[in-house]
């Protein structure tokens, strides 16, 4: 059991508090597996061995992106006791958590995946790089991005500031774009939202409220901080649909399309535990993805831990097989032995 069933953790306490980790734990010790916080200020290697190591750093990543000497020396450390314990399951690896982080780099893996032929996209997108009025119209341009266009930092999560965006109605406003950042086109869709949460090969999806619609105009930028549009109980008035909108049928999302989107996600990223938010276009009935993020809350996942246990135990046997397999006759250094035997 020792080496084989020890999942080391790593959260902030945040974290752990508001998804009730005990019940975790407790689930754990169940079905036979050792579970302990990792403690990322003393050496890894005294706190091992162990085979799974399930985490969300992504507030260390973020740090350590700008330039925070402390958090930089966690995160080397963590991927160098990986790289030499190759046999670890990392839930998510280290570099596929990264590239989801930086908006940009998230945007471009959605576009290249191919949906758009089942009706799916990401709204049209490019980096703003510096304050320079031409400049940024041009890059609009290029990109095809249109007005009304949400400003988002590069980086996604990890701070306050991650979720402190603006939406630019007119070129005489432009000045407002808080460069660095990414552009995104405004997608219409009546102010809701879908959130689809993805345990390796489960997903589950919950409606939220969102933005109400907006349109090329000439009015000011406006500026909101995420967090307070599309939790749960939010209640924004920039989610009041206005009037003129109110009669807009609500299309209803299609469950087979909202799988379609979390399976090809989860493989093109390369993780498990990821959570995308989709809004469905009022004037074409496509679903935009606007969204993805690393270890999201799963506020509504119904059984989480099981889900999770059981996304961690497949892992774990699909590991052990390829490792038997690495060990029977496919192995050439078993064919060698075993022309030796034979002989
Ligand atoms: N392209 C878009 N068109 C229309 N509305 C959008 C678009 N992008 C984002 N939104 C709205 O803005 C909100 C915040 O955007 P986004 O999800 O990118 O921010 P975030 O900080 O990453 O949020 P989260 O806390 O969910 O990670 C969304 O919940 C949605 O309501
Ligand atoms: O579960 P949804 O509604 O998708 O919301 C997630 C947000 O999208 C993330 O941005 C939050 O992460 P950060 O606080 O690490 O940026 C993330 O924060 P968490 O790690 O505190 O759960 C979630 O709140
Ligand atoms: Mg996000």
């Amino acid at each position: 059991m020792y080496s084989s069933n020890r999942i080391a953790y790593w959260m902030s306490d945040k974290k752990l508090q508001k998804i009730n980790w005990k019940e975790f734990e407790k689930i754990c010790i169940k079905y036979n597996f050792e579970i302990f916080k990792l403690d990322l200020n003393k050496s890894l290697e005294s706190q091992g061995p162990f085979n799974v190591f399930l985490h969300k750093l992504t507030d260390i990543i973020a740090l350590e992106n700008q330039g925070d000497p402390k958090s930089s020396h966690i995160i080397k450390a963590v991927e160098c006791y990986i790289s030499e314990h190759p046999s670890i399951i990392v839930i998510d690896p280290i570099p596929n958590v990264r590239r989801l982080l930086a908006r940009y780099q998230c945007y471009s893996i959605i576009h290249a995946t191919g949906l758009h032929k089942y009706g799916i996209f990401t709204p049209n997108f490019c980096e703003i790089t510096s304050y320079d009025k031409e400049k940024t119209i041009q890059q609009l341009k290029d990109a095809n991005v249109r007005y009304p266009f949400i400003c988002k930092p590069l980086l996604g999560h990890g701070s306050k500031k991650a979720h402190e965006m603006c939406i630019i109605f007119n070129e005489k406003y432009l000045k407002d774009c808080r460069a660095p950042c990414v552009a995104q086109t405004f997608i219409n869709h009546n102010a809701i939202l879908y959130k689809i949460f993805v345990i390796g090969q489960q997903f589950y999806f919950v409606e939220r409220p969102s933005l109400k619609n907006f349109y090329e105009s000439d009015r000011k930028t406006i500026c909101f901080a995420s967090s307070d549009i599309s939790r749960a109980n939010s209640q924004s008035s920039l989610s009041v649909l206005d009037p003129e909108d109110i009669s807009v049928q609500e299309i209803k999302p299609n469950p087979k399309i909202l799988q379609k989107i979390a399976e090809t996600l989860r493989l093109a990223f390369e993780m498990d535990l990821i959570g995308i938010d989709v809004v469905i276009e009022n004037s074409t009935g496509k679903y935009g993805i606007v969204d993805v993020n690393a270890y999201p809350g799963y506020d509504g996942f119904p059984n989480l831990y099981d889900a999770l246990l059981q996304c961690i135990i497949s892992k774990v046997n699909n590991k052990n097989q390829i490792t038997d397999c690495m060990i029977s006759n496919d192995n050439p250094s078993n064919i060698v032995l075993n022309h030796l035997n034979n002989t």
